[in-house]
């Protein structure tokens, strides 16, 4: 049977699956998983769709760059054993930027691939990775079409204004504007939210997405008009290890007072900040919703803070606010930090049932909520299987 490969690599983590094209394209993946932890202590997880769970560590050694390579090779050789006798006939690759040329999925050669090598200095969290895992699987699987789905690609319908700084024109004209970033996930999240909101979902909606990396997109008839993230990823709400919107005077006052570089306020604007940073314990949620340390409630307060005053300005970008949609890691399990949000959310209409939301129901509004509020779990490889298969006409 014949499978489209789909690979997912993030800042720690590289995500994959297999999905059959016959009769047509699977609405469960034959095989998936992924291999977390990378730069700590990685570890593959994995299962099919007869629900068999695989799990085993993956040894890695180097920087991170080489951690990346060899967690991908770890998967490549896995992938070939476990390969449940499918034909792999293109592979689809998340690409977290695509600049201001691609507003929908392309497919991938040599070309491409050097133009958009030129991102990563916007991403480098993710767009080294993104595009080793493509030439990786140009040497493993030599002549199969390749495609490019990109996270910015949503945001290109975004009205010009919500796309500009304030910085002279000369500057934006190079590009520097606000692209917005997790659009596989809002455009998976935005097609379920008909079944899920019904009318709604044409109306004013913002989509949360909280996993390590958390952003927010606002969308009127399904369509993006702002998002917190701009330029790079790193902006908008506080992240598991990024700071998010920060007082662009902090990084002169670091670079002129304290001395540090560009690769020192890289890796603390990136790594070293947002939850991890403010609890001083981790960047994960979970750890730090169980922990009874006073910095690990500063922490999760801070960030359910900075969710409610974007949902503010996002709601103005929208203009109103009829349904809320909580998704990604956080999003999705994290019931105390949607109840945090909704109580600070309370003025513009929201309100939870604490019973729906501790069950993660798809709808957890209050009957006499004037918002909408829903968690609909998300799926980027699922989109990207799509896309691949919709341009490659699979
Ligand atoms: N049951 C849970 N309760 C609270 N947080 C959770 C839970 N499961 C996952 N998370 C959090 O979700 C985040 C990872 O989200 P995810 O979307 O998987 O990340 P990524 O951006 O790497 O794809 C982590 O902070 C993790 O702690
Ligand atoms: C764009 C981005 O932040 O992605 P992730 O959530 O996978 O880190
Ligand atoms: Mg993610």
């Amino acid at each position: 049977m014949k499978a489209i490969l789909v690979i997912n690599a993030g800042s720690s983590s590289v995500k994959f699956a297999l999905y059959a094209t016959e009769p047509e394209l699977a609405a469960k993946p034959a095989l998936s998983g992924q291999i977390e932890g990378i730069g700590a202590t990685p570890m593959l997880s994995a299962q099919d769709a007869a629900g068999l769970r695989y799990r085993e560590p993956v040894h890695t050694a180097g920087g991170q760059a080489e951690q990346h390579r060899d967690a991908l090779n770890h998967l490549f050789a896995w992938l070939a054993a476990h390969n449940p006798a499918l034909d792999i006939v293109a592979a689809g690759h998340r690409i977290v930027h695509g600049g201001e040329l691609h507003s929908a999925p392309v497919r991938l050669n040599e070309f491409v691939l050097r133009d958009l090598d030129g991102f990563v200095p916007l991403a480098p969290l993710h767009q080294p990775h993104n595009l080793r895992a493509v030439r990786a699987v140009a040497v493993l699987l030599p002549g199969i079409p390749q495609v490019g789905c990109f996270d910015t690609a949503f945001h290109r319908t975004q009205p010009a204004l919500a796309q500009a700084f304030a910085l002279p024109r000369a500057i934006t004209a190079r590009g520097v504007k606000r692209y917005g970033f997790h659009g596989l996930s809002y455009d998976y999240v935005a097609r379920q939210l008909p079944d899920v909101i019904g009318a709604r979902a044409s109306g004013a909606v913002l989509i949360a997405h909280l996993g390590n990396g958390a952003s927010m997109c606002a969308l009127r008839d399904g369509k993006s008009v702002a998002s917190t993230m701009g330029f790079t990823a790193v902006d908008g709400l506080m992240m598991g290890t990024r700071t998010g919107s920060l007082d662009p005077g902090v990084l002169l006052y670091l670079m002129e007072q304290q001395h540090m570089d560009a690769k020192a306020l890289t890796n603390l604007l990136y790594k070293e900040s947002g939850l991890l940073g403010v609890s001083g314990i981790s960047q994960d949620m979970r750890t730090l919703l169980a922990s009874p340390a006073r910095e690990a409630k500063e922490a999760v307060d801070l960030f359910c803070y900075r969710i409610a005053r974007e949902i503010g300005s996002l709601a103005a970008a929208a203009g109103g606010l009829d349904a809320l949609v909580f998704t990604g890691g956080i999003g999705e399990h994290a019931a105390p930090v949607r109840t945090q949000v909704a109580e600070l959310s309370g003025w513009l209409g929201v309100k939870i049932d604490a019973q729906a939301n501790a069950a993660h129901a798809t709808r957890i509004d209050a009957t006499d909520s004037r918002v909408a509020v829903a968690v609909v779990p998300t799926n980027e490889e699922r989109m990207i299987a799509r896309y691949t298969a919709e341009l490659l006409a699979l």
